[in-house]
């Protein structure tokens, strides 16, 4: 093949992006392509993920070409001007990119440009693995077991160099501002020095205030690392790689049920909730007056960013002890997040409401025992919240129990079985 086009999306990538390596075997010329689509986000992690892989894409000798406007259409148009013979991308699951291939297919077909999709989001490709008799896996233990025995595709490396079509127009590319490391190259970074005490991760992952997990879950958001590449570098930490699996494990449920964000998964799930507006504002402002979940919430606030043990205690808080809809939480923390996903986002949050794949959906965590188990030391509280920092040790967790007044709201509700105080 003369020329070929690699419609990037979320897999902002040189190594291990099977797109880009099939066009750099297939073809003489490749342009690597990026739409911005109007109608999305623009953050500034993308921006700067975008900045590193054109770096990566001119050392090897190429560039990359951004238009702005409708994908679909902007990608057959710059094939079109390029005389490309194929388009490939990487395929993926949201019903926004499901849209955008069945757009990108026929707009393809009518210029007869062959066009491929790839894997390469996931590590298994969703749909690939089905139980007797269903579609997708609604449970994720019997997922694991199948999903370990499945034969995963090579690595791919990184391509050696890259040719452009010649005659290129300038106005296609710029020059965008990298300052120190980002995009793939941080991810890169921060898994091999991740990688040096992965070995405790079992032990401490759960750990609010040791902050020991792998912080990677921006980078695998937009691919600037292939969950792929990273199964075969994590091998002998199981208990990671089956986190690593639970990502595909909602990826695959989002391509059964594309109403995920929406829609209660799991049929006769209740869907009666709260639209209670005060208690949902506290909430997102860290005002609930339960230390361990408006830490969490400010550390969202603070980082765009939350610990997975903080997720799941500020969910159930909303949902199981406020009785406010999931959907509001969801898409506060879908806008807040970084690693903010359709598939890891409304699944988890489902899973906690108890709407999703959780086998035990009416289970609710108790903020303040967990607090005690997950935060012992009461460090992540302090952390995150200046007004309760001179209460010694596990004290933080329950500062009505101590007098005086912090400037510190009083609890929205309590867990049935913890010490209450007339002091407030
Ligand atoms: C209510 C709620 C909302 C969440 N929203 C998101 C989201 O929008 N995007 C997102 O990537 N994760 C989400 N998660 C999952 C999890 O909290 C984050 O992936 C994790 O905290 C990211 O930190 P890390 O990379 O250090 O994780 P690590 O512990 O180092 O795990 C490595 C990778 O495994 C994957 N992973 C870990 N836990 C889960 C999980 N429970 N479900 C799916 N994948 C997982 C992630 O890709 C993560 O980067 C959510 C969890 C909850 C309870």
């Amino acid at each position: 093949m003369r020329v070929a086009v690699v419609l990037f999306t979320r897999d902002l990538r040189i190594h291990d992006n099977p797109a880009l390596a099939a066009a750099a075997r297939a073809a003489e010329r490749v342009v690597p392509l990026f739409v911005h689509d109007p109608a999305l986000p623009a953050p500034r992690f993308l921006a700067s993920a975008l900045a590193d892989l054109q770096s990566s894409l001119r050392r090897l000798g190429a560039d990359l070409v951004e238009r702005r406007g409708d994908p679909a259409s902007e990608a057959v148009k710059v094939a079109r001007a390029v005389g490309a013979e194929g388009l490939g991308l990487a395929e993926d699951v949201s019903r926004y990119a499901k849209h955008r291939l069945a757009r990108l297919t026929d707009a393809c077909a009518a210029e007869r440009i062959a066009l491929r999709t790839f894997p390469g989001v996931t590590i298994v490709p969703p749909g690939s693995l089905r139980p007797a008799g269903g579609d997708h896996y609604k449970v994720f233990t019997p997922y694991w077991r199948a999903w370990q025995a499945v034969k995963l595709r090579d690595v791919e490396r990184a391509p050696r160099s890259l040719r452009l079509p010649d005659d290129l127009p300038a106005s296609w590319t710029r020059d965008r501002a990298l300052s120190g490391p980002a995009g793939e190259t941080a991810a890169r970074r921060q898994l091999t020095s991740w990688l040096r005490h992965a070995s405790d991760y079992e032990e401490i992952h759960d750990n609010l205030a040791a902050d020991r997990t792998s912080r990677l879950s921006p980078y695998l958001h937009y691919g600037c690392l292939s969950p792929r590449e990273l199964v075969s570098r994590t091998e002998s930490v199981e208990p990671f790689v089956r986190q690593l699996c639970w990502r595909d494990f909602y990826h695959q449920v989002l391509d059964a049920f594309p109403d995920l964000r929406r829609k209660p998964y799991r049929p006769g799930a209740t869907d009666a909730w709260k639209d209670d507006r005060t208690a949902f504002e506290a909430w997102k402002a860290g005002q609930t007056g339960i230390p361990i979940v408006d830490a969490g919430m400010r550390q969202l606030l603070a980082e765009g960013w939350m610990h997975n043990r903080a997720r799941l205690i500020t969910a159930s808080f909303l949902t199981k002890h406020l009785g406010v809809d999931w959907r509001l939480g969801a898409d506060h923390f879908y806008d807040l997040l970084l690693d903010g996903d359709v598939a890891n986002n409304y699944g988890n949050w489902q899973w906690v409401a108890g709407t999703g794949n959780d086998t035990k959906p009416y289970r609710r965590f108790n903020p303040i025992r967990q607090a005690e188990r997950f935060d012992p030391t009461g460090d992540y509280v302090r952390r995150y919240m200046p007004e309760l920092a001179d209460l010694p040790g596990k004290a933080i967790h329950q500062p009505w129990l101590v007098p005086g007044s912090r400037g510190y709201p009083a609890p929205l509700t309590l867990p049935e079985d913890v010490g209450r105080s007339t002091q407030g």
